[in-house]
């Protein structure tokens, strides 16, 4: 597995050209991309600016010398490249598995074209499996949990391996649904967004443009319909 992240991390850094400004995903498959986009950088072959999804990529960044913006300052990024934690056929998305879910969704909806890079496994026929995270705001997130424990959702409050609460950038705390299958994700999309207390799901719905999957040892090049 950790060859072909790193493989299809490698290649998604062919969609970068010189002068335009990049989106940073996160994670251990975007980790691999940023390494290359550092390595590209150094030798002189790219001149890019770069807009981060986390603090986790902006150390990891900034200590390859890569030039960062903040969203702020940038007019609209060109391309972000990210990892996701399930692909169905329809191109629809779950991410979050790293907490990073809502910045993520930010910085892809203001980019022109968004690239997903992952290893074969993640590619699935029904969302679900994966425990879909949701952003939520500490103020009240018990009650937030009951209400989604009484809507059958299986709601469970991350925590770090040492037992405390999980915490994401934004200082809130994420509550991870155990669904095993989503059969529309676009009505539990407009449903959750309806909760108050919830900043943002792990539901990335119609965002993606190119699916690089990491397979036997190839990258596949799949194009979003
Ligand atoms: O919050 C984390 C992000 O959404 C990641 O992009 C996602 O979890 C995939 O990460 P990885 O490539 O490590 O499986």
């Amino acid at each position: 597995m950790e060859s072909l992240k790193k493989q299809v991390g490698y290649a998604s850094v062919n969609y970068i050209k010189d002068g335009m400004t990049v989106g940073l995903g996160t994670g251990s498959t975007a980790y691999y991309m940023v390494e290359k986009l550092g390595q590209e950088i150094k030798k002189g072959n790219l001149n890019i600016t770069a807009v981060t999804t986390s603090k986790k990529t902006a150390e990891q960044a900034e200590s390859l010398g890569i030039p960062l913006k903040d969203l702020n300052e940038v007019d609209w990024i060109d391309v972000t490249i990210d990892g996701a934690d399930e692909i169905d056929p329809q191109f629809q998305g779950i991410k979050g598995g790293g907490g990073a879910h809502l910045i993520e969704k930010i910085v892809a909806s203001y980019s022109n074209q968004v690239i997903w890079i992952v290893d074969e496994s993640k590619m699935v026929n029904q969302l679900g499996d994966f425990p879909l995270p949701l952003e939520v705001i500490p103020f009240g997130h018990q009650k937030l949990e009951k209400i989604l424990q009484e809507k059958g959702y299986h709601p469970e409050t991350r925590l770090t391996k040492e037992g405390q609460l999980f915490t994401t950038d934004n200082d809130n705390f994420i509550i991870d649904l155990h669904l095993k299958n989503i059969t529309d994700p676009h009505a539990l999309a407009q449903e959750l967004s309806q909760l108050p207390g919830i900043v943002e799901h792990g539901l990335f719905l119609d965002m993606v443009d190119i699916v690089l999957v990491g397979r036997n040892g190839q990258v596949e090049t799949l194009k979003a319909p």
